[in-house]
């Protein structure tokens, strides 16, 4: 059965706000989740403290109080910083533990979560040592919480395309253990076409390709991302709002758009919560997800997400039941579809 008719046959209260408990209960995947971005200050003090490193903080009160941000590369300047805590392969398996058991809590049973081996292996980190910590702990997960994953490796745009051909050349050894490149970093003037030969590269190797594009920069770089660099999905994208023949292409081919609600207010893309367009766009449409970015930055997990929009934007449970259904069919795990779906109908049961 198709989802729409699986929604008007199973959701009987389609039009009520949606609820903490029916959210929580809904399977959700998470496409949209920098590693280093669920460093939360309490573990980023403990690992400080192991790794014998004095922070620019005096505590986890501090940290959080540092976190005001007023654009992506405020925000980025700390970040950056703050993952220099991370030196050993137990710190990024500690890390990326972490964040599992987040998703456990959340009725995450998917996750594609990003991590940046540049701003590691720049301060003389080895790639084996990054990739090791992760994928073990992501092995891990999966056998004692029964949560997959797919992990993507992201180049850090404001590099240089040299540099992002040097990390994709190191991650050839370990092309079993990732399943997608992608691109982040300060938007504004690293435009996706300075990395359209590594990505062609990166298929040749067999590898998906997603990239950030649309967050602060143009309607422009969406449209780049897809025809030059050949993503399957688009991080962030709403700066498509801006193109309304892009909106109708994205519709007219469900290119999945990876929204990350929390984020974009947090580094001021929208003011307000009630000014972000995603059920709008949903509404129309396009295939967006939630999605939490950053979580240990923008103060919300992928509940948190949710939960904020049927706050402020009075997401129904019919709204939230397409959103978690866009984020399953979106992943990269294709033959897992079938479970979570059945899944998907008994949550809406409920
Ligand atoms: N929201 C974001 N945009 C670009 N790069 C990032 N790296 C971590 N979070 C990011
Ligand atoms: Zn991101």
């Amino acid at each position: 059965m198709a989802a729409v008719d699986l929604i008007n046959t199973h959701l009987s209260r389609t039009d009520d706000i949606a609820d903490e408990a029916f959210l929580r209960a809904l399977p959700k995947a998470e496409l949209h989740l920098h590693l280093e971005g669920s460093l939360e200050p309490e573990l980023m003090f403990e690992l400080a403290q192991r790794n014998d490193i004095e922070l620019p903080f005096a505590n986890v009160d501090a940290v959080r109080e540092a976190y005001d941000f007023h654009n992506l590369q405020s925000f980025l300047d700390i970040y950056y910083r703050c993952a220099d805590v991370l030196r050993t392969e137990q710190d990024f398996y500690d890390l990326t533990w972490a964040y599992m058991q987040q998703c456990q809590r959340q009725g995450v049973v998917h996750t594609e979560p990003f991590f940046d081996p540049q701003t590691h292996t720049d301060r003389g980190i080895a790639f084996a040592t990054v990739l090791n910590g992760i994928t073990r702990a992501l092995a891990d997960a999966e056998q004692q919480m029964g949560i997959s994953s797919e992990l993507i490796m992201c180049f850090l745009r404001h590099l240089s395309e040299e540099a992002a051909f040097e990390t994709l050349e190191a991650a050839e050894l370990y092309l079993d253990k990732i399943t997608a490149v992608g691109l982040d970093s300060s938007e504004l003037g690293h435009p996706p076409l300075k990395f359209e030969r590594v990505f062609t590269r990166a298929r040749e190797l067999g590898l998906k390709t997603v990239a950030h594009a649309g967050e602060e920069g143009p309607a422009q770089f969406i449209h780049d991302a897809i025809d030059g660099l050949k993503v399957e999905r688009v991080d962030h994208g709403v700066r498509c709002t801006d193109d309304d023949d892009l909106i109708q292409q994205l519709i007219d081919t469900q290119m999945p758009l990876t929204v990350c609600p929390l984020s974009n207010t947090r580094l001021k893309v929208y003011q307000h919560m009630s000014e972000h367009p995603i059920l709008t766009l949903l509404e129309r449409g396009v295939r967006v997800t939630v999605n939490s970015d950053d979580p240990a930055f923008f103060g919300g997990d992928v509940m948190q997400n949710y939960l904020a929009l049927a706050e402020h934007l009075n997401m129904t449970r019919r709204q939230a039941a397409w959103l978690a259904h866009h984020s399953l069919t979106s992943s990269f795990a294709a033959e897992k579809q079938d479970s979570w779906l059945q899944q998907w109908v008994e949550a809406l049961q409920s």
